[in-house]
């Protein structure tokens, strides 16, 4: 079966900020995180990503410059010989009522049926306590790393068998290796 890996974005690929990632100038990958994906990718797994982007719906940027990042992180991985798989995105905000916003698990079942994979046990890599939800959501497996708001979010109520990473790296050398 294919090996499918889901990653948030914002705190677990790159860095996060509290006035949102608004350029591909302010999108600055995390030490490590492109190697990771682009070994992960090596090692023969298909490396998707869900991500929230309400500074969509805050006017803070737009889908061209959404699209503009994702490729800046595409070229990246292919620069270090791996590759990135479907990202998804909810460009909606908080009072939208949408179902692919996380905690809402509506893009990891995007993301499945895109792959034809099931969800259940299938690793959802975040920083926010929302990432571990949506996980928890449709069975999937939490992974928290201390990235981003990762370590704010370890002192919150984890979803039972959350399971905890520095980072990026340490995740894919888990999977990597074992
Ligand atoms: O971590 P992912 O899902 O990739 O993206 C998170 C971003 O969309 C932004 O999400 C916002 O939350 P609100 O959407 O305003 O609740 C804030 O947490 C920002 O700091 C953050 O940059
Ligand atoms: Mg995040
Ligand atoms: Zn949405």
């Amino acid at each position: 079966m294919l090996k499918l890996l889901i990653l948030d974005r914002d705190g677990v690929i790159n860095y996060d900020s509290d006035a949102y990632i608004k350029s591909v100038a302010e999108w600055i990958p995390l030490p490590g995180s492109i190697e990771a994906i682009a070994q992960l990718s090596k090692a023969g797994w298909t490396v998707a990503i869900a991500t929230n982007q309400s500074g969509i719906a805050r006017g803070y940027y737009d889908i061209a410059t959404l699209d503009a990042m994702h490729a800046r992180l595409r070229t990246l991985v292919a620069e270090q010989g791996g590759e990135v798989g479907l990202v998804v995105y909810c460009p909606h905000g908080p009072d939208d009522g949408c179902d692919c916003r996380k905690p809402k698990p509506g893009m990891l079942k995007i993301i499945a049926e895109h792959y034809k994979v099931p969800l259940a046990g299938i690793w959802f890599v975040g920083d926010s306590l929302g990432d571990l939800e949506a996980a928890k959501a449709v069975d999937s497996q939490p992974v928290l790393v201390k990235t981003g708001k990762g370590e704010k979010t370890q002192a919150k109520n984890l979803p039972v068998g959350t399971l905890i990473f520095d980072d990026l790296a340490a995740v894919a050398a888990e999977l990597i290796n074992n």
